[in-house]
């Protein structure tokens, strides 16, 4: 009895030191967060088990193909499907803004595992990343710098093999395709520059060679002070290009359209670069060309870019010794340097844009040629790209030569009907009795569209479409005593530069 009694009060001792273990562990299981890591588990292990009888497929998606040369579109498509996944099973994301002032777009991190349901179907997607190599050599390949030796993240999706055809053939081709709509409704659109805080050093891989930002830029078609007639011209030109990916393919031409824009400053070349960004819904990719150190540089940063892009590069005459470049190979170095020289001070004369040369760039004229219509540049397709210039005589024919620009818009100073245009836009008034004056002026004298604007901007409350006209008309009268009393075309350009650097 007595032994019992012992016996059943040591069981009880045993039960209530089992329960208050268990609260602990259990306790401590939470604190940790382990319960979903041992749910996890135990599922994947239970999955690994199924395995035996009915082995599990994998397919791999990586963030780069081929090497680390280019993003890969079937990750971002994949990522871009698992967002809504994501939102439901996963524990860690990582978020990314979106159009949506309010919304975040949600991704999985590495080692992180959601379920997917397709026609009775069960499948997995796992997220992963593999930490790049740790040797010095390796280290210099990727670029050097801690900042640059990012991970590389993949996708693993797992499936049963009985489902292998549906997997295969209908699954991943809907993923895709859903990935796409979804990038579409969250697309931002971006302004890229190749001036980054990291460097490609020779021969060195980093990341990604562009930097981004939001692309805001307000300027469309109808606030561009422009012929009717040739607005509507360039227009049509890039609504044939924007659908024209049968004809290219018809005829065997790269889809991608060069448009070399000229004219003075102030005419609106860059204004027109950001009209034809937000009519066609693509980004912008602004080449410094200056910070591009050589010709595979040129080329790894054009690999870089994505489809639906209009890449640019402004000041083409003064980023670099491009013109005539060939010309000069010949001659002997010190010449060369002279000659180099006297271009810059020209350059600088003119007001392109001087001081921005930067001599350790290596880019030559035939790597830049290269880059617009070589082998490279038929990769990805859907690209438009613009060239500005102040001087169009100064550039070296090659570059400029129909197939490479294939349409050049000399962007002139203000006409009449550009200026009926800005008077409209900016004042509201279709006439006025001031109109016909103006007229006569804007042919007598060469204004532009940025100082026509500037004029007929209101000043202050009191301005009204008489005080901004009249303004106007006294700016032209002034510009034509100027211009009267000894001045010439060629001043107003580089006043005009000087001032705006
Ligand atoms: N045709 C135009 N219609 C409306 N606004 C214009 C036009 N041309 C210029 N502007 C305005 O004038 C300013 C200067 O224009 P922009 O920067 O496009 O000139 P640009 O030709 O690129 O000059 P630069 O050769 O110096 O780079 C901008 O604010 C732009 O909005
Ligand atoms: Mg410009």
């Amino acid at each position: 009895m007595e032994g019992s009694l012992l016996s059943g009060l040591n069981s009880g001792v045993v039960v209530s030191l089992i329960a208050v273990l268990w609260t602990v562990v259990w306790q401590n299981l939470q604190h940790l967060q382990l319960q979903q890591f041992f749910g996890r588990h135990l599922s994947r292990h239970a999955r690994r088990l199924a395995a035996m009888v009915d082995p599990y497929l994998s397919v791999t998606i990586a963030e780069y193909e081929g090497g680390r040369m280019r993003r890969s579109d079937a990750f971002e498509e994949v990522k871009a499907y698992l967002s809504a996944a994501c939102s439901r099973g996963v524990r860690h994301l990582r978020a990314e803004g979106s159009k949506d002032a309010d919304k975040l777009v949600l991704s999985m991190v590495g080692g992180e595992e959601v379920a997917d349901e397709f026609q009775g179907a069960t499948v997995w997607w796992w997220a992963y990343s593999k930490s790049p190599p740790r040797s010095d050599s390796a280290s210099a390949l990727w670029g050097g710098g801690g900042a640059a030796q990012e991970e590389r993240r993949f996708y693993r999706l797992f499936f049963l093999e009985r489902h292998r055809e549906l997997v295969l053939d209908t699954y991943l081709p809907r993923v895709r395709r859903q990935g796409r709509a979804v990038m579409v409704k969250n697309r931002q659109r971006k302004l890229f520059t190749n001036i980054s805080t990291h460097q490609w050093s020779d021969g060195g891989y980093m990341r990604s060679a562009w930097s981004h930002v939001v692309f805001e830029h307000p300027k469309t078609f109808a606030t561009l002070a422009m012929d009717p007639a040739r607005k509507k011209e360039i227009t049509d030109d890039l609504d044939m290009f924007k659908n024209g990916k049968e004809y290219y393919a018809r005829v065997g031409k790269a889809w991608k359209r060069g448009y070399l824009l000229y004219g003075p400053p102030g005419t609106g070349k860059s204004a027109m670069i950001a009209a034809m960004a937000n009519y066609l819904d693509y980004d912008i990719y602004d080449i410094e060309l200056t910070s591009v150190h050589s010709n595979t540089d040129l080329r790894k940063l054009f690999i870089e870019t994505t489809s639906k892009s209009i890449i640019v590069i402004e000041d083409i005459d003064c980023s670099l010794d491009l013109t005539g470049a060939r010309k000069k190979k010949t001659k002997a170095a010190a010449e060369d340097d002279k000659d180099k020289k006297d271009a810059a001070a020209a350059t600088k004369a003119a007001g392109g844009g001087g001081g921005k040369k930067d001599t350790s760039s290596k880019v030559t004229l035939s790597g830049l040629l290269n880059f617009i219509d070589g082998l490279w540049s038929a990769c990805g397709g859907e690209r438009i790209i613009v060239f500005t210039t102040n001087h169009v005589d100064k550039l070296d024919p090659a570059l400029i030569r129909r197939g490479r620009m294939d349409k050049h818009i000399e962007m002139s100073y203000c006409g009449f009907e550009a200026f009926k245009f800005l008077a409209k836009t900016y004042l509201d008034v279709d006439d006025h009795e001031l109109f016909g004056g103006v007229g006569e002026l804007l042919r007598e004298v060469d204004m532009t569209p940025a100082d026509v604007a500037e004029n007929l901007t209101p000043k202050s409350l009191e301005d009204n479409p008489d005080s901004c006209l009249a303004a106007l008309v006294k700016a032209l009268e002034e510009a034509r005593e100027k211009k009267a009393s000894g001045g010439n075309d060629g001043d107003e350009p580089e006043e005009e530069d000087e001032e705006e650097q």
